[in-house]
């Protein structure tokens, strides 16, 4: 293979999405006049290393839809997904394999993220193991650096998630989707199931690992604040459509689209809801 047949461009993005449309089947529809909802409706999107972009819009906008996309959980009704500059809706193996390493999820909630019978210990040598990654004395020491990455102490991994708090548990479903050494992660809600106590504390353990590790993060909320608090750039979505974009401050400071108003002039204070 010739070296400059696939290497992608240093800026090309990890993930573009063009004109993207998912559209979901909903029962009200019968046999022969079923119905849809447009969950996500021509969507232009990207995601680099190096950046965080905050989707943000009420219950019901598309949000997770689109995040279902870009880990490549959901097959979009049209449009083009692009991986590293590649089409990448029909992935073969190789494509699959290198997509599941290069592209993290981070869901809500890590009680139902977690297998509740397996140890810590287990939970993070999982992704080695069916990635091929190491022998065991190397995925054992992969284990203790992230574990010391996510600020757990070494001896949680001993324990199962229902024996560790519930921050500490966002924390290992954290260091989970790091395993692997992803380009991207995408961060669905990650701290609204937690306690209030403890948001501020993730939201800050996100924001060092993505400079840290120089990763690109996809930061989905309902919460304007807590999306603000993260993003560089920040996509307002509505019935399935991205209505405003752009550089964080720009949208706090000059929102353009009456939907963004309304969402910076419903929103309470930052982590409090
Ligand atoms: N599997 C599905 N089948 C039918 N409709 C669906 C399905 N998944 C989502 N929807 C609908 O698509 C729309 C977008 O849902 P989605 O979950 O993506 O929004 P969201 O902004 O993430 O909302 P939430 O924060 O409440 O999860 C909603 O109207 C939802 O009811």
């Amino acid at each position: 293979m010739s070296k400059h047949a696939t290497a992608p461009a240093a800026n090309t993005p990890v993930i573009e999405l063009k004109d993207l449309h998912v559209h979901h089947r909903t029962r009200s529809g019968g046999l022969f006049k079923p119905s849809y909802v447009k969950a996500v409706n021509g969507v232009d999107f990207t995601i680099s290393r190096g950046e965080t972009v905050g989707i943000v819009g009420e219950s019901g906008c598309g949000k997770s839809t689109l995040a279902s996309v870009l880990v490549g959980l959901q097959t979009p009704t049209s449009g083009q997904v692009l991986f590293h500059g590649k089409p990448a809706i029909k992935r073969n193996a190789a494509m699959r394999k290198e997509f599941g390493r290069s592209v993290a999820v981070v869901f809500q909630d890590p009680s139902t993220a977690l297998n509740p019978r397996m140890t810590i210990q287990d939970i993070l040598l999982d992704p080695l193991v069916i990635h091929g990654i190491g022998n065991g004395a190397s995925r054992l020491a992969k284990v203790r650096e992230l574990l010391s990455l996510v600020g757990l102490p070494q001896s949680a991994a001993e324990v199962t998630p229902s024996q560790v708090s519930g921050g500490q548990r966002q924390r290992v479903a954290i260091a989970r989707a790091l395993a692997l050494g992803p380009d991207i992660m995408v961060a669905d809600e990650p701290t609204s199931a937690l306690d209030v106590s403890v948001r501020a504390q993730v939201l800050n353990l996100l924001s060092d690992l993505k400079k840290e590790l120089n990763l690109g993060m996809v930061f989905i909320s309902h919460d304007i604040q807590t999306v603000r608090y993260v993003s560089d750039r920040i996509c307002v979505m509505y019935y399935g459509e991205i209505v405003e974009q752009g550089p964080a401050e720009q949208i706090f400071d000059h929102p353009t689209n009456d939907y963004t108003k309304k969402l910076l002039g419903a929103a309470p204070s930052l982590l409090h809801i």
